[in-house]
């Protein structure tokens, strides 16, 4: 059986790896996951300055996945460049950008141009926005602008990780946006569902601390989402990757997202809950899947989603 991928100029011998936010924000964190069974390494979202955050509970998981609000707590960008430029490993390593403001996000990118590292930005379109306004991705005249300030700024190859889009006519417009970009090589398909709130019966109280309890799910609760916006962008866009994200917890979510049209295949609330064993458990599950279809190979049935 072969589990690997080979995609934009790089190879990964498992399609999992970690979701921005999840076992990538410190150094030790990177470390175990480049050790892993994961095939590519993604860090958190940085900002230009150091974030400690949150007031916690900021994090939760629940019977049906997690909830967060965690507010961008990492390093500062300069942490994650000094990482990719001691960055060694064949494994594909990710930097995911989260600017506080577009220049913010613009500055991060043109220093990691200069620098002429291997390592390719995810662009977090569920950025702050300006005040009042959706997050970045739910605008999408300013994704669009923001886009093409990345394409001159940055000028070379990127992505970006999506919010979850829930109407037809939604998925037809960012797609449209996306489209309009080359550089645009790849999309991350979703970042958490936003705004969930979680109550405790016993409390009567949410369970996480910041926004009177409003967090991003993750989890069960969004696998048919984010295999919806799989589909729906790996359709839509025309010589782009689609990354899947979202409710993985075993093979047959990987395997559902890989036939929804899935490069490549991240982990989120299940690696924060078991660990970077995670990898090699969802990859058995995954390949014994395979084995039990008779598929050699993940281009078998990547994006060969049956409808009735
Ligand atoms: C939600 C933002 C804080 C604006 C971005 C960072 C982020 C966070 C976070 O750091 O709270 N959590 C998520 O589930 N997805 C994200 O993209």
């Amino acid at each position: 059986l072969d589990l690997s991928v080979s995609w934009l100029g790089m190879k990964m011998s498992s399609p999992l790896f970690n979701a921005s936010g999840v076992y990538c924000r410190t150094r030790e964190e990177l470390e175990l996951v480049r050790r892993s069974a994961a095939g590519a390494v993604v860090t958190k979202s940085c900002t230009l300055e150091p974030r400690a955050g949150n007031p916690e509970p900021r994090y939760r998981r629940t019977a049906l996945g997690s909830i967060n609000s965690m507010g961008l707590p990492n390093e500062g960008y300069r942490y994650y460049l000094d990482y990719a430029q001691a960055y060694e490993d064949a494994k594909p390593l990710f930097l995911s950008v989260s600017g506080m403001t577009l220049d913010d996000t613009l500055t991060i990118l043109a220093e990691l141009a200069a620098l002429k590292l291997p390592c390719l930005p995810e662009v977090n379109l569920s950025c702050p926005n300006l005040p009042g306004k959706p997050q970045l991705g739910y605008d999408f005249a300013a994704s669009a602008e923001a886009l093409e300030a990345i394409s001159r700024a940055y000028a070379r190859p990127f992505g970006v990780k999506l919010p979850p889009y829930f109407d037809p006519a939604h998925f037809a417009a960012m797609a449209a946006v996306l489209n309009a970009f080359p550089l645009l090589r790849f999309v991350t398909c979703i970042n958490s569902v936003g705004n969930g709130l979680v109550i405790d019966l016993d409390s009567e109280s949410a369970v996480i601390k910041p926004k009177g309890g409003l967090g991003g799910l993750g989890g069960d609760y969004v696998l048919p989402t984010a295999l919806a916006n799989v589909r729906e962008f790996a359709v839509l866009l025309a010589d782009k990757q689609v990354i899947g994200c979202g409710g993985v917890k075993s093979g047959a979510e990987a395997f559902m997202h890989i036939l929804a049209g899935a490069t490549a295949v991240q982990v989120g609330t299940c690696l924060h809950e078991e660990g970077v064993s995670a990898f090699d458990r969802i990859e058995a599950e995954l390949a014994a899947i395979m084995q039990a279809k008779g598929y050699q190979r993940l281009d078998e049935f990547r994006g060969r989603l049956k409808t009735l």
